[in-house]
Parts: structure tokens; C-alpha cells; sequence
């Protein structure tokens, strides 16, 4: 099958590897400007992972647009709309399968990325989503995990899941879009105030942290009509292991950062998805004390063990 990548940063690059790997005809989309792209196209070699010779490389969106059968997309959450709309100026997109791999949501409208998508291209019945643990540096040596795809439609996602499965991914049918999405979008924010723990030396409440996580987050999908459930599935506390405790993650590592004052350049999703979880707790009326701190550390600018007495201070309740 032919599949286009779109985005060429860390996971862009990794996920056109991977199709490649699982035996497809694959072209990497990058924009014109990219530094990313540049680097790819002049060495077939990022920070993380060689691309065989086979791997198309393009720069015109028409291109990628029109070569794949299935396109993934994978660029930081908060451009989506504006690159939604220069997909929707393709043509034949109707006879395309979709795939959203980023985590985040709208910051300003609390929309998930699958609603931002459809309302850009005028399309809702092709789109997935593809989430779940996994780092590059892992995959690349061998180190198999398992992730989650989803849809409203079980046969687009059976389709996208039959293509891409391996013995180094193994995929679980994903059975509620709105759970996968906000979980996977808000493990990020978890993963700052891991990181966040880490920078004040206090690792060992990580396991606290866990455990009161994701009971805000199945909270406040449960009133957004997902099943709280789906947040103890791969798409959320599944990748708790890949962002609370790992080398790896961008967003532990910028909690740290804002913790020790060191400087970090990285993509953290989470920072942006902070803003969307506040407007989502205002509007479907849902306690997120956890979530609250870490806007309040990162715009707010509030002191950090303050914060973390006022967490340990709130009324006293029953665990669930
Ligand atoms: N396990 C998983 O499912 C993982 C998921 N992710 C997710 O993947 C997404 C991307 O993360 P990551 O690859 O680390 O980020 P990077 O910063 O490495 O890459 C982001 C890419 O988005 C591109 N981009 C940004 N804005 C636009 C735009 N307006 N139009 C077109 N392209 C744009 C950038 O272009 P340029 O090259 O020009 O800078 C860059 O190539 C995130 O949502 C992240 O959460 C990441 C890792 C693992
Ligand atoms: O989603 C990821 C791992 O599953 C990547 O996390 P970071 O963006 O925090 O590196």
C-alpha cells in the first residue's frame, strides 16, 4: 500500500521508518522551510533514525497529498487547523484515510484534534487516531510496545490497524475516540508535573501522582460523555511509563527544566494542552486540582512547593 507521512520531526521521520519497515511504499512529507526536512533530504539521518534509500522525500504538499492511500499526520497539535486547511485544498480526499499521531488538544477551543481535523477538511468518516506509549530511540533498537488506534468507525480502524501491525507494534482496536484522545493529550501535562517532581528531588510521589492522575482525567471524560475507563488503557496511563519516568520524554524533561531553571527547546505538548484542560474543566464543571498546579507553575508563574502544600492540603475525601 502507499502511505504519506506528513510532518517530518521525531515522530514524522520515525512513523515513515516504520511503514517502510512493515513493507509499504512510503513518501515523508516536510515543509519547505524545515530544517528537519533539509537534514533528511541531505543525509537521510535525524537525531534518531536512518531512513532507507526508499523512503520518498517531498516538499509539495500535493504530492504527498495525492501519493498515499492512508496519510499519516504527525506535527505539533496546535498548527493542525491551519494545516487541516491547506489539506482541504487537495484534491481526492475523499478516498484517503486519515491518521492523526500527535497529543494535544485546541487550546483555545478545548476541541480534540480528530473534531479540529474534520471541521477543517469537511470530512469525518476517514479519520483515526493513533496513540499509546513508545519512544524512537526504543523502537529503533528492537524494543517492542504496544499502542491504540481509533476511530468513529470500526472498519477505518480495522483497516489502519490490519496495515500497520508488526511484531514491533502491536495495535489494540481503540473503542472510544473521546477517552484516547483527552487521555492521550493529557498524560502530557502528567508528565510535566513528573517532571516537575523530579526537579524538586521528590520522584517517590510519582506513584501518588499516578494514581490521583488518572482519576482527574477519567473524571473529566466521563462528563465529556467518553468512558473513564478508556484512561487506565494504553492511551493514557499506558503511556505513563514513556512520559513520567523516561530519559526520553520532551514534556518530563521541560517540567524539569522549569523546576532547575535550565533552558529546554524541545516540543512539550503538554504546555499548550494545560490551557485546554482548564477551559475543559470550567466548562464540564470538573475538579483538575493536578492539572490546575501545573498551569498555575508554568503561567502563572507560582512557586512550586507551594503549590504542591496546597495539593496536600485540600479537603480530605473519599479515594474514589
Ligand atoms: N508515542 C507517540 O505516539 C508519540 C507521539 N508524538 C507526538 O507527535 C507530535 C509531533 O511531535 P514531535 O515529532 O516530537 O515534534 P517535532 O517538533 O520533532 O516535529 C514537529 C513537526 O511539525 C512540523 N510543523 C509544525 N508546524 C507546522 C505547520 N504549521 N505546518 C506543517 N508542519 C508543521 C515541524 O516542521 P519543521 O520541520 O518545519 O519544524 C516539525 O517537522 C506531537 O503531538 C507529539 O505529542 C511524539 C512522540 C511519540
Ligand atoms: O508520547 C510520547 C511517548 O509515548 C512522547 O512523549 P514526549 O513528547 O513527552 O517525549
Amino acid at each position: 500500500m502507499k502511505i504519506s507521512v506528513l510532518g517530518c520531526g521525531r515522530w514524522g521521520t520515525f512513523l515513515a521508518w516504520y511503514a517502510n519497515r512493515v513493507g509499504h511504499e512510503v513518501m515523508l512529507w516536510g515543509r519547505e522551510s524545515s530544517k528537519h526536512y533539509l537534514q533528511l533530504k541531505e543525509s537521510r539521518m535525524n537525531d534518531y533514525v536512518t531512513l532507507p534509500q526508499d523512503i520518498m522525500l517531498s516538499n509539495s504538499l500535493e504530492a504527498a497529498v495525492s501519493f498515499g492511500e492512508i496519510i499519516i499526520i504527525s506535527i505539533s497539535a496546535q498548527e493542525l487547523r491551519s494545516f487541516a486547511h491547506s489539506i482541504s485544498l487537495q484534491k481526492g480526499l475523499k478516498d484517503k484515510i486519515f491518521v492523526l499521531c500527535m497529543k494535544g488538544i485546541e487550546a483555545n477551543t478545548g476541541k480534540r484534534l480528530s473534531q479540529v481535523f474534520s471541521e477543517e477538511i469537511g470530512i469525518s468518516s476517514n479519520i483515526g487516531i493513533w496513540v499509546g506509549p513508545g519512544h524512537v530511540q526504543d523502537f529503533v533498537r528492537e524494543i517492542p510496545n504496544c499502542m491504540v488506534i481509533g476511530s468513529d468507525h470500526i472498519e477505518v480502524t480495522k483497516k489502519i490497524v490490519e496495515s500497520l501491525n508488526s511484531s514491533l507494534i502491536r495495535f489494540y482496536y481503540g473503542q472510544d475516540l473521546i477517552g484516547n484522545e483527552i487521555g492521550a493529550a493529557a498524560k502530557n501535562v502528567i508528565g510535566i508535573a513528573a517532571g516537575m517532581l523530579d526537579g524538586l528531588c521528590y520522584s517517590s510521589l510519582k506513584g501518588a501522582l499516578m494514581a490521583r492522575g488518572t482519576r482527574e482525567i477519567s473524571r473529566l471524560v466521563r462528563a465529556m460523555g467518553g468512558n473513564d475507563t478508556t484512561i487506565y488503557g494504553l492511551s493514557h496511563l499506558g503511556d505513563y511509563e514513556a512520559t513520567l519516568f523516561s530519559l526520553h520524554s520532551h514534556n518530563r524533561r521541560f517540567g524539569q527544566a522549569l523546576i532547575t531553571g535550565e533552558p529546554f527547546d524541545k516540543l512539550a505538548e503538554g504546555v499548550s494542552t494545560v490551557k485546554a484542560l482548564q477551559y475543559l474543566g470550567q466548562k464540564y464543571e470538573v475538579e483538575l486540582p493536578i492539572c490546575n498546579a501545573v498551569y498555575e507553575m508554568i503561567f502563572e508563574n507560582a512557586d512550586p512547593k507551594e503549590k504542591l502544600i496546597d495539593l496536600f492540603l485540600r479537603p480530605i475525601k473519599f479515594e474514589f
